[in-house]
């Protein structure tokens, strides 16, 4: 019997919610294929820790989190209470850089079921590969002086190494799918960098011969990710620009409540982290009709990173299972709650298994 150690963070807002639904179904997957299991240790980490010890995480919460196989996190942010800036940075930002989170992968595809916004969704099925170490989002800077002679100054860090990183990761993803592969650039309005990010992208096309590729200026590309989804496949790109078209990723689905993440530690040296795309929702909090898929989707990749890649697949099944049967929570236009939509999931695995029996 395998068992996996996980730290579960749930954080904040409805990252309460979702977080234990998918747990739930992680236990129903363990439970049909009988030689895995999952240990979990929740840390009660977030914004109302913050309140209570004046940080998001203890000190020593770093070498806590060393020993798991994974993170599982639900969402960080509750601007009521702590500024989101500090909530971010003191928690997910923190552990995505001190653990070597450099690659964030984040899948966005159609299935039926889903209420698309998109009149023709054509099937699109493709992975944003976010840098998520530097780039844009940087603590190098700082802010001088008062009142019309204020001054803030914020630099983007590409480094070498960091873009060289994201852009090989992203060819051999594209090798094991269609082969084709987008940078996201800005190399006419943004100076430095971006020219730089396109002149490393074309260095590292040499090692990847089999690989087509194609780059488009992020403005563009935000709207043909909404008018022609599916003529992408993987799409590579810094940190920001990564973030602002995966909360596009999710739209188009219906939802960012689908949207799944990994946030990888491409040495091992450390844990990766799992997390849904989406924040703490303070809009929804409480009321028990947040869609658990993203957090779901999210339990799906870490378990590929497990290496338990059918059980993963079986997950996405249940989840295109269930929403096709109409279990879909308002924010895509059903009437369920975040429960009842786990609930059926849960069915649908088991369903599964009985099929193959
Ligand atoms: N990775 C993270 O933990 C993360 C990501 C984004 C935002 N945040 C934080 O979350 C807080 C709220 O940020 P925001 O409002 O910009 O983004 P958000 O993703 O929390 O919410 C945006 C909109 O999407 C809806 N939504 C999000 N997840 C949903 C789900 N699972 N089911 C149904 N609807 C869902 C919300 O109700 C809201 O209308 C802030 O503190 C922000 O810093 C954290
Ligand atoms: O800016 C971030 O990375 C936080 C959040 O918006 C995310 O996409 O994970
Ligand atoms: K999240
Ligand atoms: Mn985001």
């Amino acid at each position: 019997m395998k068992q996996w150690n996980i730290a579960v963070i749930p954080g904040d807002g409805i990252g309460k919610e979702v977080v234990p639904e998918a747990l739930r179904v992680l236990d129903t997957a363990a439970s049909i294929q009988g030689n895995v299991t999952f240990n979990y240790t929740e840390f009660p980490w977030g914004s109302d820790y913050y309140v209570e010890h004046g940080m998001m995480m203890p000190e020593d919460g770093m070498d806590q989190l060393k020993q798991f196989d994974a993170i599982f996190l639900g969402a960080v942010g509750d601007p009521n209470l702590v500024p989101d800036h500090i909530s971010l940075w003191g928690l997910l930002l923190k552990i995505r850089r001190d653990f070597q989170q450099s690659i964030n992968i984040r899948p966005a595809k159609y299935f039926e079921g889903l209420k698309t916004p998109l009149a023709d969704p054509n099937n699109f099925d493709l992975i944003v590969v976010r840098e998520n170490s530097e780039g844009e989002y940087s603590e190098v800077g700082g802010r001088i002086h008062k009142g019309e002679d204020q001054i803030a100054i914020q630099n983007a860090i590409f480094t070498r190494k960091g873009t060289e990183n994201v852009m090989r990761y992203a060819f051999e993803l594209s090798k094991t799918r269609t082969g084709h592969l987008t940078s996201a650039t800005k190399s006419n309005g943004i100076f430095h960098t971006m020219p730089f990010w396109d002149e490393v992208f074309s260095d590292i096309k040499q090692e990847y011969g089999t690989v087509e590729t194609k780059k488009w200026h992020i403005d563009a590309l935000a709207a043909l990710l909404v008018t022609r989804p599916s003529d992408f496949d993987v799409i590579v790109a810094s940190n920001l620009f990564g973030d602002i078209l995966t909360d596009i990723g999710g739209a188009i689905m219906g939802s960012i409540g689908i949207a799944p993440s990994a946030n990888i530690n491409v040495s091992g040296e450390f844990p990766s982290m799992f997390e849904p795309v989406h924040g703490s929702a303070p809009d929804i909090v409480g009321q028990n009709i947040a869609n658990p898929v993203g957090q779901i989707w999210t339990a799906k990749l870490m378990l590929e990173h497990f290496g338990e890649i059918e059980l993963g697949e079986q997950v996405l099944a249940a989840i295109e299972e269930a929403t096709k049967n109409g279990y879909k929570t308002p924010d895509i236009g059903g009437a369920h709650s975040t429960t009842e939509v786990t609930d059926e999931i849960c069915k649908q695995l088991v369903n599964q298994k009985q099929l193959n029996l």
